[in-house]
């Protein structure tokens, strides 16, 4: 859209970092777990369909958690998540490639790919169900070819916006997963008014994710009201300030929004 304009110093440097990335030589080919089947089989026992992140540290988090990330993503498939979200990027996320593809290996859930993909090389890396574009960083033209290039090698196509005019773009190019991102990118704050604007114009049978700033179990129901098949949440369950939270307890608190009435 409108490719590096008026993005956080933290969000500009990760950009840097991922031009220079590549990925490797062979081209994947993708067996992919469905995300719309696993969130029917969630829905199907009242469970709230949650994408759980495993993400070491952020530029917004107040700590970072060095556990294993195969434990990480164990404990969260046990407190009841739908889907694993991975963070592969290494510079600010103290992500990489081979956790996601040991937690893949671990777990039998869908398994996101988050990342800043901005070029076709960087799709060869590695094996996930679901690959992250993010509609603020690509051309129109871009966004398209990397679609069909990440759909070529089985991969799901989860793509985020943060707008409305995002959202339209990401339907012009046949987005079917798209995911609003309550955060901005330029000063970084979180605001879930962003996913209740957002949400009222995508049509029905688009997957829609509410993604960042759930906290609650309170947060879950205003997203849920708001129309969000799945939530994409990262933060409220790694904890990054207490090294010690119980990441299978912090996912079945939102994974149970529904059907407990706790706040
Ligand atoms: O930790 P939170 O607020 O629950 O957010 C999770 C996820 O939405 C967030 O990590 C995220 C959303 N889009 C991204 C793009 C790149 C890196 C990270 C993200």
């Amino acid at each position: 859209m409108n490719p590096d304009t008026d993005l956080a110093p933290a969000v500009e440097s990760i950009l840097e970092a991922a031009r220079e990335r590549t990925g490797g030589d062979e081209v994947v080919d993708v067996d992919a777990r469905s995300l719309p089947d696993a969130i029917a089989q969630a829905e199907a026992d009242d469970r709230v369909p949650v994408i759980a992140e495993v993400k070491p540290t952020s530029p917004t988090s107040d700590g970072t958690r060095d556990d294993d990330p195969v434990e990480l993503a164990e404990a969260m498939v046990a407190g009841g998540a739908t889907a694993i979200s991975v963070l592969t990027e290494p510079s600010h996320f103290g992500g990489s490639p081979e956790a996601l593809t040991r937690i893949r290996e671990a777990v039998d859930v869908p398994v996101l790919r988050k990342d800043f993909v901005l070029r076709e090389k960087q799709l060869d890396t590695v094996e996930a169900d679901l690959l992250l574009l993010i509609v603020r960083f690509l051309e129109t033209d871009a966004l398209e070819e990397l679609i069909g290039a990440a759909r070529e090698r089985g991969f799901q196509p989860l793509v985020e916006v943060h707008d409305r005019s995002e959202l339209e773009a990401a339907l012009e190019v046949g987005a079917d997963i798209i995911g609003v991102n309550n955060r901005d990118l330029a000063r970084l704050e979180v605001d879930l008014e962003t996913f209740e604007s957002v949400a009222p114009h995508a049509p029905d049978e688009v997957t829609l994710i509410a993604e960042s700033g759930v906290s609650s179990p309170a947060d879950v129901r205003r997203m849920r009201e708001a129309g969000a098949d799945a939530l994409l949440v990262g933060s409220a369950i790694m904890d990054h300030g207490a090294a010690d939270s119980d990441v299978t307890e912090n996912t079945r608190r939102l994974v149970s929004a529904e059907t407990e009435d706790e706040t």
